[in-house]
């Protein structure tokens, strides 16, 4: 007999497409009525508004429940979480994930026969070029050969600056040419990380020479203003004075160019998605399910743009005691379930130590100031991953 209870097997089959689990156990599905004629109507909540898989999702409850002979029509109505479903949702997520790394499976197997119908085909919008931007300039384009790395994180706080600058100096070590745009523009800190403080100089070519330190080439907010001091640029500033940042430098040639992204999913990580198309992004989280929570709609964004995501690190992942024993202080699995949701590599898990806070403090990031830390072999580990998997992209 056609009942619930059959149409939300059928829909244990359907699988949001970026979470990757059955939207059934994500209670996204609501509603279900069945009318006497074999006519399904169900209401599927998406995770967020806008949903750009949306289509997807619709196109699979249609193919599963009209494999059902009586089943006659099927009415998909869409709306969306509140926050706290979406919370839920993205545990249950996480949880899933976690689950299938300790089963060994790398991920949940959808078992639905995509429909060949075209709509199925569609991707997620492209974040495309804005209207009237002209083509990409410098190491902005394309064709420029060097390494652009946004560092991104959901929230503040959680050691994207750190882990820049301990990055730019990890990648320079193992002999590549390095130079940092700090794009926080509210909360930027990378002067004072690698103790720069003087202001802006120009060349003869009117070109902003960057700061050089501890072998990175760098550009701040910093040169202009004081730390502190309120900005309250908005957009089409922000955007003028990134593609500054780019432009407007006189950058020796580099091999990679990082970029401090502010936190969060706005303007800046948006812009430099749609004008430096060729950038890739490092997602920065800590172990705790808020932080990685967050840190997905950052790696959403990114995934909008078509942009690469490279990896995931997980920072203040333990504390080491005396003993050799790990205590997680902050939880633990958030950045391997973020990695697993976006089934790229956990890149490394940095531990919580007093001397990665004093070498920012001090101006010497702790790769340069504490070398045989345990936190600076890390940084090391997490630089060679980095080049390693460039050079072989590179190669072909
Ligand atoms: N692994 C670590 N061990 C100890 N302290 C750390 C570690 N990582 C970062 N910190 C400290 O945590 C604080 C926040 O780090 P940081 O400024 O890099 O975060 P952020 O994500 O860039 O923040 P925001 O975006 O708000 O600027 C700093 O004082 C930093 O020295």
């Amino acid at each position: 007999m056609l009942d619930q209870a059959r149409v939300m097997r059928a829909l244990e089959n359907v699988y949001d497409p970026e979470l990757h689990q059955s939207i059934v156990a994500l209670n996204m599905v609501r509603n279900v009525a069945i009318e006497p004629s074999g006519r399904v109507a169900l209401d599927i909540a998406l995770t967020v508004e806008g949903c750009p898989l949306h289509q997807k999702i619709t196109d699979d409850v249609n193919h599963v429940l009209r494999q059902d002979p009586e089943i006659t029509d099927v009415a998909v109505n869409l709306s969306v979480m509140n926050e706290q479903e979406r919370k839920k949702a993205f545990q249950k997520a996480f949880e899933s994930a976690q689950q299938n790394r300790a089963q060994g499976a790398t991920s949940a197997k959808p078992n639905v026969t995509p429909p060949t119908t075209s709509s199925n085909t569609r991707q997620a919008p492209v974040i495309g070029p804005l209207p009237g931007q002209g083509p990409a300039e410098g190491m902005m384009s394309d064709a420029n050969k060097t390494v652009v790395i946004g560092i991104a994180s959901g929230k503040g706080g959680v050691g994207k600056s750190t882990i820049t600058a301990n990055l730019a100096v990890a990648l320079n070590k193992l002999g590549a040419r390095v130079g940092i745009i700090d794009m926080d523009i509210y909360g930027f800190s990378q002067g004072r990380m690698f103790g720069a403080k003087d202001k802006a100089r120009v060349n003869e070519q009117e070109k902003i020479i960057p700061w050089q330190v501890h072998g990175v080439y760098l550009v701040s907010m910093g040169m202009f203003v004081e730390e502190g001091q309120a900005i309250v640029w908005r957009g089409p500033m922000l955007g003028k004075m990134m593609q500054q940042f780019f432009t407007d430098v006189a950058w020796p040639e580099l091999d990679y160019l990082l970029i401090d992204l502010p936190p969060g999913t706005g303007d800046v990580a948006l812009d430099i998605a749609q004008k430096v198309r060729k950038a890739k992004l490092v997602l920065v989280t800590t172990p705790q399910e808020v932080a990685t929570y967050v840190a997905h709609r950052a790696g959403d964004v990114a995934k909008r743009a078509h942009q690469e995501i490279i990896g995931v690190i997980e920072n203040m992942s333990y504390v080491l005691c005396p003993h050799g024993d790990r205590m997680n202080i902050f939880g633990s699995g958030g950045g391997k379930a973020l990695a697993d949701l976006f089934r790229v590599p956990l890149l490394g898990q940095i531990p919580l130590e007093s001397t990665v806070r004093e070498g920012g403090d001090e101006g010497e990031p702790v790769v340069v100031s504490d070398p045989e830390s345990l936190s600076s072999h890390v940084f090391l580990d997490i630089a060679a991953r980095i080049k390693h998997r460039i050079e072989e992209e590179a190669a072909g």
